[in-house]
This record gives C-alpha cells, sequence and structure tokens, in this order.
C-alpha cells in the first residue's frame, strides 16, 4: 500500500517518524507523503526523519496557543485548527493524492491538539479526497487522570464516526514498570511502528512478478472497509537463530518442509494473536480478519498461509479471513501481523468512556460551586463596591 501520512499533535508526530524510521530500516517505501501539524512549536522540532517543510505550526496567532500548545484542551485544539483551515487545505494541496491508496492521521486522544486538531484535519481531507482516511490512535493511560480520558472518549467519537476505520494503541496495556514515561513511550512508539508498517507496506510494490500468494493492497483496504475500531497483533522469528525456522528448512526434504512450516505458520499466528493486541480485544468480535507474512518468500508455503486462515477463521468466528504474504527476501526474520478489524469487545474502551463521565461530572460540579461562590460574592451585603455598567 501506498499512504501519506499525517501526524497531529506530539504524540501523532512521533508516532510517524517511528513509522519513517522503520520503514528505511527494512527497506519499506510506505509514506509517499509525511506531514506533521503542531501548536506547539517545540514539538514540532521533535522528529528525526520528517522534512522541515512538512512540519506546520497551528495556532501561533492564537490567544491560548500562540505556538505553545493548547494545554490538554481539546476544544481549543478543535478551534485552532478550524482557525487554520487555510493553511492546511494548501498544505494538503501539495499532496499528489494519485500517487496513494489511502491517508493516515495518527493522533495521541488524551491532550488537547490531537483530539481536537485531529478531526478538523479529517474534516478536511473527506472533503479534499475520495481515497480512504484510517486514523491511527493512542488511547490515554487510566494513570494519566480525568482530563485525558475526557478527551480521548470525546475525541474516539468524533474519529471513529469520520475515518474509514480507526486503528488503536492502548498506552495502558503497554505500559511497563521500570521505565520514565519518555522512555516507554519510546518503546511503544517502536512497537506500533513495527505493526503498522508492516501491514500497510504489503502490497506497496507494482510490479507484477510477486509471488501467487501475495497480498495486494486491495485486500487489506477491503479489510479496513467495515469502520470502527481495529487491532494489530504481531510475532516474528528470527531466522538466524539455530533452532528457526531457516536451519530446519535446510535439513529436511521438499514434502516434510510444507508440513513442518505449516504447523509453525500457524503457530505465528496464534502467537500474533495471544500476545499483546495494539488493543486488547475480544477476538471473536472482530468482523473481518486479515494476516499478512512478511519475510523470504521460500519460507512461507501456500500451506502454511492456509492453515493459519483456517485457525484465525475460527477463532475470530468469521469467514472473513484473508492471508498471503509480503515477500521481503533480504529478511532474516519472518513476521506475521494480523489485522482485527471492527472489534466490538474493546474493554479499555469502556473503561475510558466511564472515566470521561467521572470526569465530567467532577467538572459540572467545580463548576457549580464556582458560579455559587461567584454569585454569593456579588450579592454579599458587605460588598460594597458599584458594577462597572
Ligand atoms: N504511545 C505514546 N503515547 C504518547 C506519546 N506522547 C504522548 N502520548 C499520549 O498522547 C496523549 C497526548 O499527548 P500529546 O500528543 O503530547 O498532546 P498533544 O496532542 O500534542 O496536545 P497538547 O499537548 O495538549 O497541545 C497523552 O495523554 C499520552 O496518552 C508517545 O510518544 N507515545
Amino acid at each position: 500500500m501506498k499512504l501519506a501520512t499525517i501526524g497531529v499533535g506530539n504524540a501523532g508526530s512521533k508516532l510517524i517518524d517511528r513509522m519513517l524510521e522503520f520503514e528505511q530500516e527494512t527497506g519499506r517505501d510506505l509514506c509517499r507523503h509525511v506531514l506533521v501539524i503542531n501548536t506547539a512549536r517545540t514539538d514540532l522540532a521533535k522528529p528525526d526523519h520528517v522534512p522541515e517543510d512538512r512540519r506546520v505550526l497551528i495556532g501561533d496567532t492564537h490567544q491560548k496557543a500562540k505556538g505553545h500548545g493548547v494545554g490538554g484542551d481539546g476544544e481549543v485544539g478543535a478551534e485552532v485548527a478550524k482557525n487554520d483551515i487555510d493553511e492546511i487545505r494548501r498544505v494538503f494541496d501539495d499532496v499528489e493524492i494519485h500517487e496513494v491508496d489511502a491517508i493516515l492521521v495518527a493522533a495521541g486522544l488524551g491532550g488537547g491538539t490531537g483530539s481536537g486538531a485531529g478531526p478538523v484535519v479529517i474534516d478536511e481531507l473527506q472533503k479534499m479526497y475520495d481515497e480512504p482516511v484510517y486514523g491511527l490512535g493512542v488511547l490515554p493511560g487510566e494513570y494519566e487522570g480525568g482530563r485525558p480520558a475526557l478527551n480521548a472518549a470525546r475525541s474516539l467519537q468524533s474519529f471513529v464516526t469520520k475515518v474509514d476505520n480507526f486503528i488503536a494503541f492502548d498506552n495502558d496495556a503497554w505500559r511497563s514498570r521500570g521505565q520514565t514515561v519518555e522512555e516507554g513511550y519510546e518503546e511503544m512508539n517502536r512497537e506500533l511502528a513495527t505493526r503498522i508498517v508492516t501491514l500497510l507496506a504489503a502490497g506497496e510494490v507494482d510490479d507484477s512478478d510477486v509471488g501467487e500468494n501475495a497480498m495486494d493492497s486491495s485486500d487489506i483496504m477491503r479489510t479496513l472497509d467495515t469502520g470502527g475500531v481495529s487491532s494489530i497483533g504481531y510475532a516474528s522469528t528470527d531466522l538466524d537463530k539455530p533452532e528457526g525456522l531457516l536451519s530446519k528448512y535446510k535439513k529436511k526434504e521438499d514434502d516434510e518442509i510444507n508440513s513442518m512450516d505449516a504447523a509453525k505458520i500457524k503457530g505465528l499466528v496464534r502467537r500474533a494473536v495471544n500476545s499483546r493486541l495494539t488493543i486488547p480485544c475480544e477476538v471473536s468480535s472482530a468482523d473481518r480478519a486479515l494476516i499478512i507474512f512478511a519475510g523470504p518468500s521460500s519460507m512461507i508455503s501456500r500451506k502454511g498461509i492456509e492453515s493459519a486462515r483456517e485457525w484465525l477463521e475460527q477463532e475470530a468466528d468469521t469467514v472473513e479471513v484473508l492471508a498471503g504474504d509480503d515477500p521481503r527476501e533480504d529478511s532474516d526474520t519472518l513476521a506475521a501481523v494480523v489485522l482485527l478489524s471492527n472489534v466490538t469487545e474493546t474493554p479499555r474502551i469502556k473503561e475510558i468512556q466511564n472515566q470521561a463521565v467521572d470526569a465530567q461530572n467532577k467538572i459540572k460540579e467545580l463548576d457549580a460551586v464556582r458560579e455559587e461562590e461567584i454569585a454569593s460574592l456579588i450579592t454579599d451585603d458587605d460588598n460594597e463596591l458599584d458594577p462597572i455598567v
């Protein structure tokens, strides 16, 4: 697949940057266009791989942003993006849309810029182009508190209704102990970039000298066509290890290879689905699913692909499972990436919604107390001040 990628806010921009890094490291060519949009000048300086002229500062003349971010206020984030929509549209105009299959917008939903400006950017993209627009959204951890949860719950509604598919990443599920928050983010961003690029870069090659099992970008788009929220699973095996697939492959006869590979390949997919998904979910609640094997094509037998597909069909309880390969002849790993599209049972989303409702109620209570205090101040008998007008 060929993508135009847009990062909105700090987390969104860092994610796009990691995607660029991973594709460069692995010789892929997924992100044909890249853009990062932010309200904070300092955050715009962070990416290592995004060209300078593809970084856009919005809201620098806005009273509440002034180039320093929107301080976690999603409404200000949306307002700033709406005010600067002409500027945003101008940079979109540079995108040669016929060169790409789809557009991916990444954002952290807990902050003000990603949660607020993200949906405004998506609205504009949907107006301008016919290509599908996918969302890649990071959900805040519970420990971050009520405000990020409220941003995320509100923004998630906007994202899911506006995008063609929303791929979710749950910071809570990926948090590990013994790391600073920044170290944790670095690792999470790499993990997510590995998954998203391995998935979407399949079928990127135009030449038709690819094998019969090769996954086509239209298969990926068809799987994402469900709308809703999606999750990604991933597992890989190192082909250099003595006990890895390659050494066994060298030792066995052809027939044996296929049956052995089939079991191994199915095992890899099982590991991808049963290990940490980008957002934990009930696998059987998926509407459609897709498996991509990325690695040397000699390692990926048709029999293996078929047995993995059949296994996932049962797990996901749907007949809509596609499977194919993304030949990477120079790769020393074999990776399986699994897309579970439109998963409806995602406990973390329920939790965020509950946390958001609590936060909203608290804000309302505080507002009521504040109003009462102001009213009592004004009607205070001892208050001898005259009103201005
Ligand atoms: N996985 C991951 N999550 C991040 C990272 N940075 C921030 N987050 C998450 O994303 C949310 C939004 O943070 P930012 O992206 O910094 O905020 P922003 O969208 O730029 O908005 P403002 O700072 O309010 O202008 C946070 O609440 C975290 O949950 C990151 O590098 N990786």
